[in-house]
C-alpha cells in the first residue's frame, strides 16, 4: 500500500503537468502556494490559541492538555497525561462577561463588541479565532443588523465594522455559558472552556466557582492519556431525539458511543425512562399549584414515600449505568429527604454520604456550594444522634420500669411470706404457753420461759412440747433448746 501511493503520487503530478497547457500550470502552483500558506497561517493560530489557553489556566493545567483536531469536531481538548477522576483540570476567568442579560437583541450586540473591544490585542486575536458555529450567525439579530450594514455599502469602513459586531456575537452565541456571579447570574465566555466539545456521555463537568469568580472543569471518570476532554452542551436526562434538536443550535449531530456507538440503542431506553423519572421528580418537587396544573407529565411518582423512593433510586442506578456521575448526583440528592421523611435515618445519612463524594468529584473538595450536602450530614448526624439519645433513654427508662414491677413483686412475696412466718410463731407461742402452764407454771413464769427462746425455734419447741404434762420436762425441753 506504501509503494503504491509512493509510486501513484509524484509521477501522476509530473506527467500531468506535461499535458496542461502554462495558465493551469500557473493555478495549480497558486494552490500549493495558497496550501503552504493556509498550513502556515493555521499552524500559526494554533501556537497563539494555545499560548492564550495555557496563559489563561495556568502552566500546571496546560501541562495536562493538548489542543488538536478532532475528526469532524474542529479543535477540541485532549488529556496529555492520564487524568484521575475528580481532579480539577483547570479553571479559568472569563474572557468576555456581560451581566445585562444576554437576549437576543442589538442591545446584547452592543455588549458583546463592547468588551471585545476591551480586550488586548492578543485576546481579541484568540477571541476571534473561537468557533462560529454557521447556526449562531444565522440569527434574527444578525440578519437585521447585517441587512442595516450591507445597505450602507459606500461607506465600506462602517460596513466592516458592523460585519465585525455579528461575527463577535456569533463567536459569543456558539462559546458563552451562563456563570454565577457573586452578585447574580452573568454570561460569559472562556479561552479554553470554548475548545471542548460535546458528548452525550461525557468525561468532564464545567461548574462555576462564585467565591473565586472562575469556571471549573473537574474529570468525572479517569480519563486516559490521549483521550479527548468532553463536556455536555444539554441536559443528559433527555431522549435522543430531545438532544439532537438541542444540539442543532451548534450546527453539529452527535455521533457519541450513547447516540450512535454499539450501546446506543440500550442506551435510548434508558434516557427515556431517565426523562420519564426526571419529570415524575420535578413534578413531585414542584410547589406552584398552577404549574402542577397546567404541566402533569406522562408519569407521576407513587404516593407512598416508599414507592417514590423506588422510583427516584432507579433514575440514579440507570444515571450510574450511563456514566451520567452528575446526573447521579442529582438523583441521589433526592434521597436523603425522602428517608428522613419515612423516618430511617440511618439510610438518609448514607445517601447524603454519597451526595458529598459525588459532589467532591464534580466540584472539587474545597467547594461545597449551597447544594446542602455538609449541611444535610451535619443535620442528620444531629438528628441520627438525638434519636439514639432518645432511643437510650426509652431503653432506660423501660428497664426502670420492668425493675421497679420486679422489685415490687419481691416486696410482695417477702411480705407475704413474713406474715406467714409471724402467723406460725405466734401458734407455736401460743402452744408453748398453754404447754407450760398446762404443766402447772404460771402465766408469769412462762411468759419469762417464752422470753428466752430464740424466735428462730418457737416452731421446734412447741413442736417438742406436744402432749407433755410434766412440770420439769417442761422447763428441762424449754432449757435444752432455748440455748
Ligand atoms: C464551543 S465550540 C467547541 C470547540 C470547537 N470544536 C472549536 O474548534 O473551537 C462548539 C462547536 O464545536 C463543534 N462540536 C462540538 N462538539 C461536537 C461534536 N460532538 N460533534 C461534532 N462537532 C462538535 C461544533 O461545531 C460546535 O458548534
Amino acid at each position: 500500500m506504501e509503494g503504491d501511493k509512493a509510486h501513484q503520487g509524484p509521477s501522476a503530478t509530473r506527467s500531468s503537468v506535461k499535458k496542461i497547457d502554462d495558465n493551469s500550470v500557473a493555478t495549480m502552483s497558486e494552490d500549493v502556494g495558497k496550501m503552504t500558506i493556509q498550513q502556515a497561517q493555521q499552524s500559526q493560530d494554533q501556537s497563539i490559541i494555545r499560548e492564550q489557553i495555557a496563559q489563561a489556566v495556568g502552566s500546571e493545567s496546560a501541562a495536562l492538555l493538548e489542543l488538536r483536531h478532532s475528526i469532524d469536531k474542529g479543535y477540541g481538548l485532549f488529556a496529555a497525561t492520564d487524568i484521575k477522576r475528580g481532579t480539577c483540570i483547570f479553571k479559568e476567568a472569563p474572557l468576555v462577561l456581560i451581566t445585562h442579560g444576554a437576549s437576543e437583541s442589538a442591545e446584547t450586540v452592543f455588549y458583546v463588541s463592547q468588551q471585545v473591544s476591551k480586550l488586548c490585542p492578543n485576546q481579541r486575536r484568540a477571541y476571534r479565532m473561537l468557533h462560529k458555529a454557521i447556526e449562531s450567525t444565522k440569527s434574527p439579530v444578525s440578519r437585521i443588523m447585517y441587512d442595516k450594514f450591507a445597505g450602507i455599502s459606500s461607506r465600506v469602513d462602517i460596513n466592516n465594522a458592523g460585519q465585525r459586531k455579528i461575527d463577535d456575537f456569533a463567536t459569543f452565541k456558539t462559546n458563552a455559558f451562563q456563570v454565577r456571579l457573586n452578585k447574580g447570574i452573568g454570561t460569559a465566555v472562556f479561552l479554553a472552556h470554548s475548545r471542548l466539545n460535546h458528548s452525550c456521555s461525557p468525561n468532564g463537568h464545567q461548574s462555576c466557582n462564585e467565591r473565586e469568580g472562575l469556571q471549573m472543569l473537574h474529570a468525572t471518570r479517569d480519563i486516559i492519556a490521549g483521550e479527548e476532554i468532553t463536556v455536555t452542551y444539554t441536559s443528559l436526562v433527555r431522549t435522543w431525539s430531545q438532544r439532537a434538536a438541542e444540539l442543532r443550535r451548534w450546527g453539529f449531530a452527535c455521533t457519541c458511543n450513547s447516540c450512535q456507538g454499539a450501546g446506543a440503542s440500550a442506551s435510548k431506553l434508558r434516557r427515556e425512562r431517565m426523562f420519564d423519572i426526571d419529570q415524575a421528580i420535578a413534578f413531585d418537587n414542584c410547589p406552584d399549584p398552577m404549574m402542577r396544573a397546567t404541566s402533569r407529565p406522562k408519569y407521576t411518582l407513587p404516593t407512598p414515600i416508599a414507592g417514590k423512593l423506588a422510583w427516584v433510586e432507579e433514575l440514579a442506578k440507570l444515571c450510574g449505568e450511563e456514566g451520567l456521575v452528575v446526573d447521579q448526583l442529582n438523583a441521589y440528592r433526592e434521597c436523603p429527604k425522602r428517608y428522613v421523611e419515612l423516618g430511617k435515618l440511618d439510610e438518609a445519612l448514607a445517601f447524603a454520604g454519597q451526595v458529598l463524594q459525588l459532589h467532591r468529584v464534580c466540584y472539587g473538595n474545597n467547594y461545597i456550594p449551597n447544594s446542602g450536602a455538609g449541611l444535610w450530614i451535619s443535620k442528620l448526624k444531629y438528628l441520627i444522634e438525638k434519636q439514639q439519645k432518645a432511643t437510650a433513654l426509652a431503653q432506660g427508662q423501660l428497664l426502670y420500669q420492668e425493675r421497679l414491677t420486679t422489685d415490687e413483686a419481691a416486696h410482695w412475696v417477702g411480705k407475704k411470706a413474713w406474715a406467714a412466718d409471724k402467723k406460725v410463731k405466734k401458734r407455736a407461742k401460743r402452744a408453748i404457753k398453754a404447754a407450760a402452764e398446762k404443766a402447772g407454771l404460771t402465766t408469769e413464769e412462762a411468759e419469762t420461759l417464752l422470753a428466752g427462746i430464740d424466735t428462730e425455734k418457737l416452731t421446734v419447741v412447741a413442736e417438742k412440747l406436744k402432749g407433755e404434762g410434766d412440770i420439769e420436762k417442761v422447763k428441762s425441753i424449754i432449757a435444752e433448746l432455748s440455748s
